[in-house]
């Protein structure tokens, strides 16, 4: 049985979305090379306390606030790595290279200003890039003059939306979508289609558990998400290689009167920063849940009629 080398790194996020990135160390496998501080999980240690210790013993940090986020399993030549990234939002005091190492800000709407980076990261960036909110449109129910209107007050608020408008036409759907990124679009936002199988000029696809388990290779488009209700369904998401699911519904919703809800216990034993990928949460939720749904592990919210309020 392959043994796996247990890692743990810290992702520094700032208010604005800027991250933190150190160099490794001379003497280390892959010197030079950006990484998230961490390191290996000594025994009987928790994820929680090797990141603890290693944010200290390395940059002199106390972490104050942390939450679980991916799991990525990557193949070096010197190692098989199981790596836990934590988002960590709260810390005291200031970086202090005791490695030797450099460090520093990235943007994260921004090309990284540093390079190489350790292989295994490169899925993280991207999940880097994906907002905390995700908004899924209502304009059959709410009409699409207030999506429009809502989106147009606030382009910046919304950095990814999925166009689900089941009973409309193609050409309805694209003429909304058009509308959302001609108003998103300067302000880095994407816009994916719902159950359609083709993204057309649009981000990507965003699909649902009938076609995510009738593919058996991630479908064309650069950004490529899936609805899941367990642990299958994000095996079968994992597995093509997507970029995000939205995992519900979480608390009740008037989309699913007749389902019983996960609830946030059992939302965190299916999320709760085991994948590779970033989880939305999503049913009954809002902005206001967002802290709640970190906790769980989730990368963000999905909202569906909270976003046009
Ligand atoms: N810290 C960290 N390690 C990463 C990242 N991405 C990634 O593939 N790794 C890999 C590189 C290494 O194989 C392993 C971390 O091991 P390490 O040698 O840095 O561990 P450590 O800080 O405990 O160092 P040491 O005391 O054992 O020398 O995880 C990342 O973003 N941060
Ligand atoms: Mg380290």
């Amino acid at each position: 049985m392959r043994k796996w080398t247990q890692v743990v790194a810290g992702v520094l996020v700032r208010p604005d979305g800027g991250f933190f990135l150190s160099s490794r160390p001379e003497g280390k496998p892959y010197a030079g090379y950006w990484e998230f501080p961490g390191g290996k999980i000594e025994a009987g240690e928790t994820p929680y306390a090797a990141l603890c210790r290693e944010l200290d013993e390395e940059l002199g940090l106390t972490v104050t606030h942390a939450t679980p986020w991916l799991t990525q399993h990557f193949h070096y030549e010197h190692a098989d790595v199981r790596l836990d990234f934590h988002r960590v939002t709260g810390w005291s005091g200031e970086p202090q290279a005791r490695e030797g190492q450099t460090w520093a800000w990235q943007r994260a709407a921004d090309a990284l200003s540093v390079s190489p980076v350790l292989p295994a990261n490169t899925p993280i960036f991207r999940a880097l890039s994906l907002p905390a909110t995700l908004a899924i449109t209502c304009a059959q129910e709410l009409g699409r003059d207030t999506v429009i209107a809502r989106v147009a007050a606030d382009p910046a608020a919304f950095g990814l939306i999925v166009v689900r408008e089941p009973g409309w036409s193609t050409a309805q759907q694209h003429a909304l979508a058009a509308e959302l990124a001609a108003l998103t679009r300067p302000h880095g936002g994407r816009v994916l289609l719902a159950g359609a199988s083709d993204a057309g000029p649009f981000d990507g696809l965003h699909l649902n558990s009938r076609q995510l388990h009738a593919l058996d290779a991630r479908p064309a488009g650069d950004w490529v998400g899936a609805s899941v209700h367990g642990q299958a369904d994000i095996e079968q998401a994992v597995g093509l290689g997507l970029d995000y699911v939205m995992l519900g519904h979480v608390l009740p919703t008037p989309s699913h009167p007749d389902l019983p809800p996960l609830g946030w216990d059992r939302f965190t034993e299916l999320a709760g920063g085991r994948w590779p990928l970033p989880v939305y949460a999503l049913g009954g939720l809002s902005v206001t849940d967002l802290d709640r749904a970190r906790e769980a592990g989730a990368h963000g919210v999905a909202c569906m009629r909270s976003a046009w309020r």
